[in-house]
């Protein structure tokens, strides 16, 4: 895991900042081609950008908000009922953070799952049916990123084999204020620096800023979105997909004093059983293989070991060639 030891913080670079405003976007038009080479040009300076993307509302992302609050002011023994078959797929907490999390929540029924553990006489219509239009939503927009970046390095024959490859994960985080009623104004660290293993990230922060990413030349800039966009970040395990071609940002959260913390994160993720490999149109001479093949449990069993979790770069330790 990276260190959180103190690096320059820079003010004065910015995320680009991309419109994807989905009516006039369709693949295969010119607007579409626009977007995917400001996109790639992004995700080749940065890992990441930001995003403006119309199909949420500001009344959906406020529903959103009053969900997650709803939510996180249950009691903890019922928080502990959201759990999953998967590894680390459920209720998380430690120390500041609190985090609340649905397998497939684009699947209505794995949604009212969610809501039966918390409330089985009920399930909470409600609430059920804001994080499902929501997750659906962030789904379109994952796909969109997805197709812009295998179109982009050539390889959009296998759109279709890639996409089917996903399951989706939704996480709702709290971070709770550091010191409430002190007069310190001292931020606290959050989330510490790491990259995501996944393959498409899109977090969207509540009013709080937080969300620190490393640049490629180890500075920290602090991410400011405005209250309607979206963060869209590359996971480890889209770099084999593009053969190293683009890389994951590390990237923490550091929580203001007295301030409590929002976010909610939409996760792309390999089924267990996907192989992740390089397709052979991006492996040449001068382009050799960086990553061995592997099966993404295996990734995810690596990383979840104290090996994995302590290394500067759970992929790299893996299958870096
Ligand atoms: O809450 C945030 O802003 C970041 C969350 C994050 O990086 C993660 O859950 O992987
Ligand atoms: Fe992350």
């Amino acid at each position: 895991m990276d260190s959180d030891s103190p690096l320059p913080l820079s003010d004065s670079i910015q995320l680009p900042l991309i419109n994807f405003f989905d009516q006039s976007l369709t693949p295969g038009t010119s607007k579409w081609d626009k977007v995917k080479a400001d996109v790639r040009k992004a995700l080749e300076d940065f890992g990441c950008f930001e995003v403006f993307f119309d199909k949420v509302s500001a009344e959906l992302n406020k529903s959103v908000l009053e969900a997650m609050k709803e939510l996180f002011d249950l009691p903890i023994q019922t928080k502990k009922r959201n759990v999953s078959s998967k590894p680390f797929h459920g209720y998380l907490c430690l120390n500041l953070y609190e985090s609340l999390a649905i397998d497939d929540p684009n699947v209505a029924e794995k949604v009212n799952d969610f809501t039966q553990q918390l409330w089985p006489d009920h399930g909470n219509k409600r609430i059920r049916e804001v994080l499902h239009e929501f997750s659906e939503k962030l789904k379109e927009m994952d796909v969109m990123v997805r197709r812009m970046i295998l179109e982009s390095f050539g390889i959009e024959k296998y759109i279709e084999q890639h996409l089917d490859s996903t399951n989706y994960l939704f996480r709702m985080i709290k971070y709770a204020a550091p010191s409430p009623d002190e007069e310190v104004e001292e931020t606290k660290l959050g989330l510490r620096s790491h990259t995501d293993k996944n393959f498409i990230t899109i977090l969207h922060q509540y009013q709080v800023d937080g969300l620190e990413i490393k640049t490629k030349d180890e500075k920290w800039i602090k991410v400011k979105p405005t209250e309607h966009s979206f963060i869209i970040l590359v996971g480890d395990s889209m770099c084999p997909i593009l053969n190293g071609r683009l890389s994951s940002p590390y990237h923490r959260v550091l929580i203001p004093a007295k301030k409590t913390r929002y976010t909610t994160v939409l996760f792309s993720v390999p089924k267990a059983e996907a192989i992740i490999d390089s397709p052979e149109e991006l492996i040449d001479e001068e382009h050799p293989r960086v990553f061995r093949p592997f099966k993404f449990s295996d990734f995810r069993d690596f990383f979840n070991t104290e090996a994995g979790g302590t290394a500067e770069s759970a992929l790299h330790s893996f299958c870096a060639l």
